[in-house]
């Protein structure tokens, strides 16, 4: 039987701000969305419900990571990603390439794909554009992504030039297999990944010629690798405009709360990044008046919860000393508390956000959050 398929709807602008939607196989994905990182099937800290209550309609999984351990066959045979974790809703898994260069070692990149050795017990994988769509298929995935090449930056320009151009070759080879194992026909969506580095022309040129192929949606990659904010904040400016305006984008790794404001304002749709969970196991809280390292002593004796405004048990019912006992004292509490703040935090942003977008008040919710930010 073939399932609805894959779509992608826009509800409203305000400037270049997009409101959409996004219907996969397990549902709704409200449009602009943070989607939290639950690399190995896992969002750290954090049990699936209380993830879903927050408003996350998606969590990533990560090709790299579940195909070293547990292995995507045994998830197969286990019903799935989404049985495996008990995660109903929509599941977004990368691709693997950008984290073998990050994680892997003894990595050997060419024409074919990525070699590499694993970095739990060193044995040899070589990771090609249809390996990682298998086992992203193998996942159950709804939002697949090609296998791609993320140089880091700065970069010469014939390195991101060559690395645009093999992840253009790996594009078609990608999506060649996503049919092969009847994607589309199961509602699944597999995206491009825009490269070129921080060259303008490189951008452009990567932008276009995916958009001739047939894509359910387009990454912006081989950003948030380190380089200055206007950098990303530059490539934007450039990437989208030559991106289809009727696809979502998802601008890859990003990021911290202005990050994001500033990218919604330059037309991407979907986010992720490991700040909110990782931030809050190193005892870091995002506030809507900033942030707030609980490591701190100046916090010993301050009985005010984190937000007494808000409506997450995490930031209202908790003093701001109790927690910096907890971080001090190793408890697992701490991160338990701060995670579910942060992310808390980061749904709040992205609920106000989608509502500006639609009332045409973007730029106000813009200023409004940016002014209490101490
Ligand atoms: C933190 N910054 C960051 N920049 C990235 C660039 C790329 C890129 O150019 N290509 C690919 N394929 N992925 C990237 C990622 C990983 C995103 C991710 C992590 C976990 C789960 C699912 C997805 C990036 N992350």
């Amino acid at each position: 039987m073939t399932a609805k398929p894959f779509s992608f709807r826009l509800i409203a602008t305000d400037g270049a701000a997009r409101r959409g939607e996004i219907e996969t196989p397990h549902g709704l994905v409200r449009t602009p969305a943070f989607m939290p990182v639950g690399t190995q099937a896992t969002v750290k800290a954090m049990y699936p419900d209380q993830v879903r209550a927050l408003g996350s309609d998606v969590v990533l999984g990560n090709t790299y990571h579940l195909m070293l351990r547990p292995t995507a066959e045994r998830v197969a045979r286990l019903g799935g990603l989404h049985r495996f974790m008990n995660w109903p809703h929509t599941i977004l898994t990368d691709s693997g390439g950008f984290q073998v260069m990050s994680l892997a070692q003894l990595r050997k990149l060419d024409e074919t794909g990525v070699r590499f050795q694993s970095h739990i017990d060193g044995q040899k994988y070589h990771l090609t554009p249809e390996r990682s769509i298998e086992i992203q298929g193998l996942l159950g995935s709804d939002i697949q992504m090609q296998l791609d090449e993320c140089i880091g930056l700065p970069a010469p320009r014939e390195e991101a030039q060559r690395a645009m151009e093999l992840s253009l070759r790996w594009a078609e080879r990608s999506r060649a297999q996503f049919e092969a194992m009847g994607g589309p026909a199961k509602g699944q969506g597999l995206y491009g990944i825009v490269q070129g580095g921080d060259v303008a022309e490189l951008r452009i040129a990567s932008a276009r010629a995916l958009a001739d192929m047939p894509f359910e949606g387009y990454s912006v990659g081989g950003l948030a690798v380190g380089e200055p904010q206007d950098v990303m904040l530059k490539m934007l400016e450039i990437t989208t405009p030559a991106m289809p305006v009727d696809k979502p984008r998802y601008l890859m790794g990003v990021g911290t709360p202005e990050d994001i404001l500033e990218s919604v304002t330059r037309g991407i749709d979907q986010f992720d990044c490991v700040m909110p969970t990782r931030a809050g196991r190193h005892g870091l809280a995002y506030t809507r008046y900033g942030k707030v390292n609980l490591k701190n002593a100046r916090h010993a004796d301050d009985p005010r919860p984190l937000d007494e405004t808000s409506d997450c048990p995490a930031a209202r019912d908790y003093s701001r000393a109790y927690l910096h006992h907890l971080v001090k004292a190793g408890e697992g509490l701490a991160a338990m508390l701060l995670t579910w703040n942060n992310l808390a935090y980061y749904q709040h942003l992205m609920q106000g956000m989608r509502d500006a977008i639609e009332a045409g008040t973007f730029q106000d919710f813009r200023a409004a959050v940016k002014a209490d930010w101490v």
